[in-house]
C-alpha cells in the first residue's frame, strides 16, 4: 500500500485529561479516508497533531514513512474547522499568498486560482475583497487556498459545513476528482450520507480511542445488518420472540426490528407470525448514520460485533 501519512500510537493530554489515546491509522495515495466521531471525540486534536499545531505527548506522524517525523509543509493542504481569511484582502491576493507560503510558483498558482474560481462559480471575483463574499463563497476561497499548491496530502476538517446542497455537490465532486488524481485525503465530517457516498475507508474515534478502522465495504458488511420496519399496532414482546430479531425499537405504531447478520431475508419474511398487524413493511440495511449513532450513544454494536480493523 502506498502510505502517504502514517499515524502511530498518537496520544495527547490537556492538563490531566487524556483526550486522545493510542491512535494508529494510515492514509494512502489516492484514497479518501474519513475520520469520524461524536463531538469532543478527539478528531481535531488528532488533526492538529498531524499538522504540527499541537505537540503530541506520545506517538509519531510520518510522511511516506520517512525517518524524520512530520509532514513537509509544502506537501500538505489543510482546510481547518475554524474558517477565517484576512477580510480586507482581494481574493486573488490571498490565494497567491497561500501559494507563496508553500513555495509554489506564482504564475502557475494564478492559473490554477482562475480555473478553480470558475469551477466554483466565482468567476470574476478575483479582485473582490474577502469581506464582500458570502460565508459559503469565503469557504470556497479557503478550500482553493488549501489545494492551490497541489498538495500530496489534503486534510479537510468539516469541509461541507455551511454550504448549500449545490455547493456541497461541487465540493464532493472536486474532492473525489483530487483523490482520483492521486491526492491522499483525510476528511472529517459529521455528514454521514456524504461520508458513506465518497469515502474509501474510515476511522471512527470515540472518547479519544479507536472504535472502527476499516474500508467502507468491511464496515458495512460487519455492521450494516438488515432492519425491518413495520407500521402497525404490535406488541413488543411478540416482536422480540421472532426468530433472528436482535433488538426492537418502537415509537407510536412503528416498530423497527434489528436482525442478526446471518438472516436470509426471503426465508425470514415467510416465517413472520400471521397475527402481526402489518400496514406497511420495509426491509433495509442500516446506514452509516445509524452505525455512528449506535456507537456514540453507547449501544455498543461495535463491541458486540468485534472491532473492525483493516490494518
Ligand atoms: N486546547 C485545549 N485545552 C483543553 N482541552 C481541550 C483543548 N482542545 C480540545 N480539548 C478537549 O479535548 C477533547 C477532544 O476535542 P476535539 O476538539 O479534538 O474533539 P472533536 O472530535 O474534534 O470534536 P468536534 O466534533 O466537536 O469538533 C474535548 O474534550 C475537548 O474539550
Amino acid at each position: 500500500m502506498n502510505e502517504v501519512l502514517s499515524v502511530k500510537g498518537l496520544g495527547k493530554s490537556f492538563k490531566d485529561t487524556r483526550v486522545v489515546k493510542n491512535i494508529d491509522f494510515d492514509v494512502h495515495k489516492g484514497e479518501i479516508m474519513a475520520i469520524l466521531g461524536p463531538n469532543g471525540a478527539g478528531k481535531s486534536t488528532t488533526i492538529r497533531s498531524i499538522m504540527g499545531i499541537l505537540l503530541p505527548d506520545e506517538g509519531s506522524v510520518t510522511f511516506h514513512n520517512h525517518a524524520e517525523e512530520g509532514v513537509p509543509r509544502h506537501k500538505i493542504g489543510y482546510l481547518p474547522e475554524e474558517r477565517g481569511l484576512y477580510k480586507k484582502v482581494k481574493v486573488m491576493d490571498i490565494l497567491l499568498y497561500f501559494a507563496e507560503l508553500k513555495d509554489y510558483p506564482l504564475d502557475r498558482a494564478k492559473e490554477r486560482a482562475l480555473e478553480y474560481l470558475k469551477k466554483f462559480d466565482l468567476e470574476g471575483k478575483e479582485n473582490v475583497s474577502v469581506d464582500e463574499l458570502s460565508k459559503g463563497m469565503g469557504q470556497k476561497v479557503q478550500f482553493i487556498g488549501s489545494v492551490i499548491h497541489e498538495p500530496e496530502l489534503l486534510i479537510l476538517d468539516e469541509p461541507f459545513s455551511g454550504l448549500d446542497p449545490v455547493s456541497q455537490e461541487v465540493f464532493k465532486q472536486e474532492i473525489k476528482d483530487l483523490a482520483k488524481k492521486g491526492t491522499a485525503i483525510l476528511l472529517s465530517s459529521h455528514q454521514m450520507n456524504l461520508v458513506e457516498e465518497m469515502c474509501d475507508r474510515l476511522f471512527l474515534i470515540h472518547r479519544g480511542q479507536k472504535v472502527i478502522y476499516g474500508s467502507m465495504d468491511e464496515v458495512k458488511e460487519q455492521y450494516a445488518n438488515f432492519k425491518c420496519t413495520i407500521h402497525g399496532d404490535n406488541d413488543r414482546s411478540m416482536l422480540e420472540k421472532i426468530d433472528q430479531v436482535e433488538r426492537v425499537e418502537q415509537k407510536d405504531d412503528i416498530s423497527i426490528l434489528y436482525l442478526s447478520s446471518d438472516v436470509v431475508i426471503s426465508d425470514w419474511i415467510k416465517q413472520l407470525p400471521s397475527t402481526l398487524d402489518i400496514q406497511e413493511l420495509s426491509v433495509d440495511r442500516i446506514s452509516l448514520h445509524e452505525i455512528f449513532v449506535d456507537i456514540a450513544t453507547d449501544r455498543s454494536l461495535a463491541q458486540e460485533a468485534g472491532v473492525v480493523d483493516a490494518k
